[in-house]
């Protein structure tokens, strides 16, 4: 059974909530690289990479042992990996080329297909080299849920509610046979996405969903208060901890 119990936290500022995501992904991955040897992360887009920023800045630059990370993108948008809608630019340019994390261990959506805009290949390679990757007991898969165990996802939420790009009244967040699907009608541009299926964002041992401003506050509270099961978000779930990290303005409706 997987863990669905919310924990919440309200942080006065973005800063403070910065400063306890860049904390906890830190402890998380001494812990890991302390019990097997490394550590698998998965980022989203979006603002989060903003407040990624304290991981590469003292201690945290120092004392993580980024060679032992595995990266990967629970979403990406299928453009080319210049574009500045690209998840992986995003990343790279605000927070992984910072860091000594080699580059085989940085997964990022295939070059090739995302340049041709090919979003359902896209989504069967990225699975493919998932699959790979349990083959060499890089990620292992959950006994409980049967889909690949990710150590960490830092995710985020949209005002409409969706989380990757699991977007409300689409289909994607049924597909339970796929680990990775697409989508190519986006309502959030662009339109054209890769994105991790429900079945497997749920199986990540910890996942830390944050918040920041007004914008996402209403769904916010549609979610805690009513747990508004048309909101994508409302189903996140993990193995160990779902924990949710909110500033004063996403928690202003509650
Ligand atoms: O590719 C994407 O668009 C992101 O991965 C997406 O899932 C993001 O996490 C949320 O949309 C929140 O985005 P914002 O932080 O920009 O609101």
């Amino acid at each position: 059974m997987a863990n669905s119990q919310r924990k919440m936290i309200v942080f006065p500022s973005k800063n403070e909530l910065s400063e306890a995501m860049a904390e906890y992904t830190a402890n998380l991955s001494a812990k890991f690289i302390k019990e097997k040897g490394l550590f698998t992360v998965v980022l989203s887009g979006g603002d989060l990479i903003d407040w990624l920023c304290k991981l590469v800045q003292p201690p945290y630059i120092d004392s993580i042992e980024w060679s032992k990370w595995h990266v990967f993108w629970v979403d990406e948008r299928v453009c080319s990996w210049d574009d500045p809608d690209s998840n992986y630019k995003l990343a790279m340019d605000g927070f992984l080329s910072k860091v000594p994390i080699p580059n085989k261990n940085i997964y990022a959506i295939d070059k090739n297909s995302s340049t041709d805009g090919n979003a359902e290949h896209c989504a069967a390679l990225y699975e493919e080299c998932l699959r790979n990757l349990v083959k060499e007991n890089i990620i292992p898969i959950s006994k409980k849920t049967g889909y690949p165990e990710f150590d960490l996802q830092l995710l985020g939420m949209g005002p409409d509610g969706h989380m990757a790009s699991l977007f409300p009244n689409h289909p994607q967040i049924n597909e339970k046979t796929k680990w990775v699907t697409h989508i190519t009608d986006s309502p959030k541009p662009p339109p054209k996405r890769i994105t991790f299926t429900l079945p497997v964002i749920n199986s990540a041992l910890y996942n830390l969903m944050a918040i920041c401003d007004a914008s996402p506050a209403k769904s916010v509270a549609e979610i805690m208060k009513h747990n508004n099961a048309s909101l994508p978000s409302a189903h996140l779930s993990a193995q160990v901890e779902n924990v949710w990290y909110l500033d004063q303005a996403a928690a202003s409706m509650l």
